[in-house]
C-alpha cells in the first residue's frame, strides 16, 4: 500500500540558507493494508519530518513515497489530489488543522466541501455520522474549538481526517497533548475505526506503551535514522539504542539516551550515529552501519547477531 524509499531531508535556514541541518537519513518503510506500523523514538529524532513526508507536506531531498504504487514524488497537484484523501495526518496539536474561528461542523465538513462532488444534504448527513463515529453529539457540532476539551477536540481531527475515507492515517502524536486516560480512550478509539473501515496506520509516539498496544511492527528512530524494525522490538531488543530507549521508559532515567547530537550526525562521522552514546561500542563501529536482517529482525548495529545469540 505505501511504501517508502531512502527518504532524506535537510532544512536549511540562515539568510542565504547556508546552515543546514539533515533530519531524516535515508529512511525506507513499507506499511501493508490493515496494519498498524509504530514510529518511536525520542524528541527530535525525525519522526514528524518523516511523517510530512509521507503525507506529500514536505518535499525529500532525495528518496521516493508510493501509494499502491503510484509514484506521490514529483507528482503534479492534479494528480496528486487524487491520492491526497487516501491518506490522512492526524497531527499532535488540533490548532495546525481546526480554524478556531470556525465552528467544528464546520472544520469535519470543510474536505467533503472542497471535493465539490456532494451535495448540501449529503454533505450534512456525512458530517453526522463522522460526529457519531467519534463519539460526539449533534449539540456538539455549533462549538467552536475552544468550547471543546482537549479529548474531544481531537476527536474532531479525526472525524475531519476521515471525511474523505480514507485508506490509510498517519497519527504524529496524536495523543500526547492529552492526558493518560484520554490518550487510552483515543487509542482504543482509532483501533476500532481501524478494524471498521479496515484501515492502515502509522503510529509515531515517544510513548513506547502506546506503540505496543497499538501496532503489529514498530519502526525505532535515531538521529534521523531507522536502527531498528520488527514486530517483537519492545520483548527482544537487539539494537542497543532500542535497549537504552526501553530502559529509560522503565526507569523514567532519560539520561541513558538524550543527546545533544540527535537529529545530526557529527561532522565527517560516517559510523554507527549511536556512537558516542552506546555503552557497547568498539572501533568496528566508526564503519557505516547497514540495517542488516538478524533472525527476521532488521538492526543497524554489526553486534546484533551476537545480541541475538545471548537472548536465545
Ligand atoms: N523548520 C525547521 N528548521 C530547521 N530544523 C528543523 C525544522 N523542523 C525540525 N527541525 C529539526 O529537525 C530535527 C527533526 O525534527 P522533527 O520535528 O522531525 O523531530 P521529532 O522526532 O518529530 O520530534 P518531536 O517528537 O519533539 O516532535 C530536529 O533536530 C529539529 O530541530
Amino acid at each position: 500500500m505505501l511504501k517508502a524509499e531512502n527518504l532524506r531531508y535537510v532544512y536549511t535556514s540562515g539568510l542565504i540558507k547556508t546552515i543546514k541541518k539533515t533530519a531524516v537519513y535515508g529512511v525506507g518503510l513499507e506499511v501493508c493494508p490493515g496494519e498498524t506500523v509504530a514510529i518511536v523514538g525520542e524528541s527530535g529524532c525525525g519522526k514528524s519530518t518523516l511523517a510530512k513526508m509521507l503525507v506529500q507536506q514536505l518535499a525529500p531531498v532525495s528518496g521516493e513515497v508510493f501509494f499502491d504504487g503510484a509514484k506521490l514524488t514529483g507528482m503534479n497537484w492534479n494528480n496528486l489530489r487524487k491520492f491526497m484523501g487516501k491518506i490522512q495526518l492526524i497531527p499532535q496539536n488540533p490548532d495546525d488543522v481546526v480554524d478556531p474561528r470556525w465552528t467544528v461542523e464546520r472544520s469535519v465538513a470543510e474536505p467533503l466541501v472542497i471535493c465539490g462532488v456532494f451535495s448540501k444534504e449529503e454533505i450534512s448527513a456525512n458530517v453526522d455520522a463522522l460526529f457519531a463515529e467519534v463519539g460526539l453529539s449533534a449539540e456538539h457540532k455549533t462549538r467552536y474549538p475552544h468550547e471543546l476539551s482537549g479529548g474531544e477536540l481531537q476527536r474532531i481531527v479525526i472525524a475531519r481526517a476521515l471525511a474523505l475515507e480514507p485508506e490509510l492515517l498517519v497519527c504524529d502524536e496524536a495523543t500526547s497533548m492529552l492526558d493518560v486516560s484520554v490518550q487510552a480512550f483515543i487509542v482504543t478509539m482509532l483501533k476500532e475505526i481501524q478494524k471498521r473501515r479496515g484501515l492502515s496506520l502509522v503510529f509515531i509516539t515517544h510513548d513506547l506503551e502506546a506503540a505496543k498496544a497499538i501496532s503489529d511492527r514498530v519502526l525505532v528512530m535515531y538521529a534521523g535514522e531507522i536502527v531498528e524494525e520488527g514486530n517483537d522490538v519492545f520483548d527482544r531488543p537487539l539494537h542497543p539504542y532500542t535497549r537504552a530507549l526501553l530502559d529509560a521508559a522503565r526507569y523514567m532515567s532519560l539520561e541513558v539516551v538524550v543527546s545533544e547530537e540527535v537529529g545530526e550526525l557529527s561532522d565527517g562521522f560516517s559510523g554507527c550515529s549511536y556512537y558516542r552514546l552506546c555503552r557497547e561500542k568498539t572501533d568496528a563501529c566508526k564503519k557505516p552501519q547497514k540495517l542488516r536482517d538478524v533472525s527476521g529482525r532488521l538492526v543497524r548495529c554489526w553486534k546484533s547477531k551476537y545480541a541475538v545469540q545471548k537472548l536465545s
